[in-house]
């Protein structure tokens, strides 16, 4: 058994893994220094349970169906044993985009660092982030290449690959959040305004409405754009959606652009998917 973290930007994305089968997944918000230590003292997923799981709830196994079939079967044909067994402190990789937040697991022992070395994609740049190497690879891995990931988290991305897993490039703009924070952040009058279930009408007749409206349908026609684009260029390749905004943007793109909505793979866990099949544990 092994732990699976990615540190983004807003908050940290866990996976609980038996060899190469993703168990579950759960996300929590940064820890401390002490939580750290506490977690390198868990004997049993029980002491897991109760250290990482304070802010909510710990998940039940991945429902079966698709790739988390035989995992979930291992997984609980083992269950008591493993319960039993955890090595302590349980085996880490760690892969990270806020480095300052690395720096708090430097005193967990059983740690391994995921870099971009890690990756079996090839023309990768040296500063690009091992969250979206991850999800481009986990992607491929599963639906295979040609892939375009997007990424819908704090920083929205685009990262694609040709069928020789060669990285052909992307793009990085201010995710969702991101977008309304800095609208209200930066400036006089702007509120902070919520995200909406649903799309809002494109002509807008009061503040709300209208920053929900200049941010999402903008977003909408990029992301469609971008699809466009990479279908000129790649025309069978498989397109997967993940990261924190990925279901409020596909309710809206189902409304907007349902053809490219329904042809999405939609993947929490394509970042996962990346680290179960990296060659360092
Ligand atoms: N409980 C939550 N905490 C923070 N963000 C959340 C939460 N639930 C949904 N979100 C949405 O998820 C988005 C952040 O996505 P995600 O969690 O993938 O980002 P992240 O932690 O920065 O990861 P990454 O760096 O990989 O993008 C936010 O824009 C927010 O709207
Ligand atoms: C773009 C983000 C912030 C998305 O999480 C992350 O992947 C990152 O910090 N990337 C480094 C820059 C790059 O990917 O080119
Ligand atoms: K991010």
């Amino acid at each position: 058994m092994w732990l699976g973290l990615m540190i983004g930007n807003s908050r940290l994305h866990w996976g609980l893994f038996v060899g190469e089968g993703l168990c579950c997944a759960w996300d929590t918000s940064y820890l401390s220094a002490d939580v750290v230590r506490q977690l390198a003292g868990c004997r049993t997923v029980e002491d897991l349970r109760s250290v990482i799981n304070y802010t909510r709830s710990f998940p039940a196994p991945l429902p079966k169906g698709g790739w988390g079939v035989e995992m979930c079967d291992n997984y609980k044909e083992n269950w008591d044993e493993n319960l039993q067994s955890l090595i302590s402190p349980l085996p880490l990789v760690l892969a990270s985009v806020v480095p300052s937040e690395t720096a708090v697991w430097q005193s967990y022992l059983n740690v391994r660092i995921a870099t971009l070395n890690n990756v079996p994609l090839s023309g990768l740049y040296p500063t690009l982030g091992i969250d979206r190497a991850l999800a481009l690879w986990g992607a491929g891995q599963v639906w295979g290449f040609p892939m375009l990931v997007i990424d819908a988290g704090t920083a929205l991305t685009f990262t694609g690959a040709d069928c020789n897993d060669n990285l052909v490039g992307g793009a990085i703009l201010p995710g969702l959040g991101l977008q309304f924070a800095t609208l209200a952040g930066k400036t006089g009058q702007l509120p902070s305004v919520d995200l909406p279930e649903q799309l809002p009408r494109r002509y807008a007749v009061n503040t709300q409405e209208a920053m929900q409206s200049g941010v999402i349908y903008t977003l909408l026609a990029g992301i469609k754009d971008f699809v466009a684009a990479w279908w000129q260029d790649f025309p069978e390749s498989n397109v997967a959606i993940t990261g924190g905004d990925r279901t409020l943007l596909i309710n809206y793109l189902q409304s907007q652009f349902p053809k490219i909505a329904n042809s999405l793979i939609v993947e929490p866990n394509l970042i996962f998917l990346g680290m179960r099949s990296l060659t360092l544990h």
